[in-house]
């Protein structure tokens, strides 16, 4: 299969720990084609810069031309631009770009980190390279340096924040390596309409002090960012898949350094040197996230929900009506959905909540003393006053919901997630179990997301091992084998059950093609 091309275009780091040198091998690293634009060549090792020799505006220009028509980018990874004029050039490059035009982060490094400036832009070029680009990824130095403002805090760094995005920044990636006021690392990802916060802990950030000079991280972090989108994931579970890959460079590294065969000679020369790690799937590399800035899910203590006291779950039907549970108990069903959906104006009519009502109620005493878990659908008040087993709630419903209360009143939290960024928000809520979906396209609920598909899922999977994982989706009797040899603990199932002409055969029919029948 031919690998998709990222153009790189940036300077050439003699000693290849940072520039277009690190791009291509995080690029390698994740099976994507790096073809490289230079701006220019430097003199360096990887404590020193002795000089940097500007690539002519033209020679960029030759470049660009050249593979425009024979190797197109999916995406492009700007980093050093030397002046105002090789700037100029790609601004015009990028506005003559057929459309769909290629996503574009620019990594807006200033100076190596071996010493030497690297750029020299003017404010106005600046802004119209802010306008062209999709994501400006600078740390806490470059933000201060391109909006010319200090920062020590964390408001003086929204305030840095906002004002990017007023000289026309369309999304900010704020690295917050360098933020150590901040007693995490904390990423701040801002648009004019969403936020997102990736958070470290500091101490796990590097190795030991001898052996943390491993250069060219934003590098890393901007060409994985490129690459994920390249791979199709939203830009949220990109930043969090580009911010796990660092990390999970990093933790090679300290390894290495920790390991019994490395001298602490052998670990001081290494340190420079990124190890291929591929794709994260270490789950401790992988950052806490949350929707900034006041995500309710941040105050939450972590002490977790009652676990489930069946993981052994099989199929697990979501249904409208308690009639439907009725119905499907003599199966030996081990867990059940009641989820009843009301159009926001029903939900305020006592007449529609009095039923609901009921049918919670009833659905209690039916599940009473079976070996069915039962699990209310949003309404999480009627799930605590009728003693259900457990709630489902959404991403948006957890915005809502008295965690708390559902927490003390015993009942077990089901979560809903689309992605590895909404998996690492709730995480930490330590819910009974998390759901994740939609496996595939779905009739029954309009879905903002795109299906995740069988490999997505298997990602998933392996990497979150510690909890309870149910899949959900367009999952029908020919699809079924496929989930469930994942390893995925449950398959949630709405029309497969409640369309089919024999529900009950139906329900036996999914649990024996998925092997849920030993
Ligand atoms: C098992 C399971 N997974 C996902 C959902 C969806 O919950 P949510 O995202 O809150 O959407 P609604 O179901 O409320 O429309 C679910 N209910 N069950
Ligand atoms: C409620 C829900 N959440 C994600 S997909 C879905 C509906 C699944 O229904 P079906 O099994 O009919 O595709
Ligand atoms: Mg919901």
């Amino acid at each position: 299969m031919t690998q998709p091309v990222i153009w790189c275009i940036g300077g050439i780091d003699s000693s290849g720990g940072a520039g277009v040198t690190r791009d291509a091998l995080t690029l390698a690293d994740l099976h994507l084609h790096a073809c490289v634009i230079t701006t220019q060549i430097t003199v360096q090792s990887n404590t020193r810069m002795l000089d940097s020799h500007i690539v002519s505006p033209s020679v960029i220009n030759e470049q660009w031309l050249l593979l425009e028509n024979e190797l197109p980018p999916r995406a492009i990874k700007i980093s050093a631009i030397a002046n105002d004029e090789q700037a100029l050039v790609l601004c015009a490059r990028i506005d003559s770009l057929n459309k769909p035009k290629p996503f574009i982060v620019w990594d807006p490094v200033l100076c190596s980190t071996s010493g030497g400036k690297l750029t020299q832009l003017s404010t106005p070029v600046v802004q119209l390279l802010l306008k062209v680009v999709d994501v400006v990824t600078p740390n806490i130095d470059e933000l201060s340096a391109l909006t010319g403002m200090p920062i020590s805090d964390n408001q003086s760094k929204r305030d840095a924040i906002a004002a990017l995005l007023a000289l026309g920044a369309n999304a900010v990636l704020a690295k917050g390596g360098h933020a150590t006021w901040q007693s995490d690392a904390i990423d701040t990802f801002k648009t004019n309409t969403i936020e997102y916060e990736f958070s470290q802990p500091r101490a796990h950030q590097s190795a030991p002090s001898e052996v943390s000079r491993l250069r060219g991280t934003g590098c890393m972090q901007a060409s994985a960012l490129a690459a994920f989108i390249v791979k199709g994931y939203a830009i949220d579970d990109a930043l969090t898949l580009a911010n796990a890959y660092v990390m999970q460079v990093r933790t090679a590294l300290r390894d290495h350094a920790l390991s019994n065969e490395a001298t602490l000679d052998s670990a001081r020369s290494d340190a420079y040197f990124a190890k291929p790690v591929g794709f994260p799937a270490q789950q401790s590399a992988f950052p806490q996230v949350f929707f900034a800035p006041n995500d309710p899910v941040k105050w939450q203590d972590n002490t977790g929900f009652a676990p489930l006291s069946e993981t052994n779950l099989g199929i697990y039907p979501v249904v409208d009506h308690v009639d439907w549970i009725a119905k499907l108990l003599p199966t030996g069903v081990r867990i059940i959905q009641l989820r009843i959906k009301l159009s926001p104006e029903k939900k305020n009519l006592d007449q529609h909540m009095a039923n609901i009502s009921q049918q919670i109620k009833a659905a209690v005493a039916l599940t009473k003393g079976t070996k069915c878990q039962l699990f209310i659908n949003d309404f999480w008040q009627l799930a605590i006053k009728h003693g259900a087993y457990g709630v489902h709630l959404g991403q948006e419903d957890l915005a809502t919901a008295d965690l708390q209360a559902i927490k003390t009143a015993g009942l077990r939290l089901g979560v809903s997630t689309h992605g590895f960024a909404e998996l690492q928000r709730v995480k930490m809520l330590k819910p009974s179990y998390i759901a994740l979906g939609h496996i595939f396209p779905t009739a029954t609920k309009d879905m903002p997301s795109q299906p995740q598909g069988i490999t997505r899922l298997q990602q998933y999977v392996d990497l979150y091992d510690d909890i309870p994982t149910v899949a959900i989706g367009g999952i029908n009797l020919s699809r079924v084998n496929a989930v469930a040899n994942t390893g995925v603990n449950s398959i949630a199932v709405v029309t497969a059950i409640t369309q089919a002409d024999n529900p009950i055969a139906s329900f036996h029919a999914l649990a024996e093609e998925a092997g849920f029948v030993k």
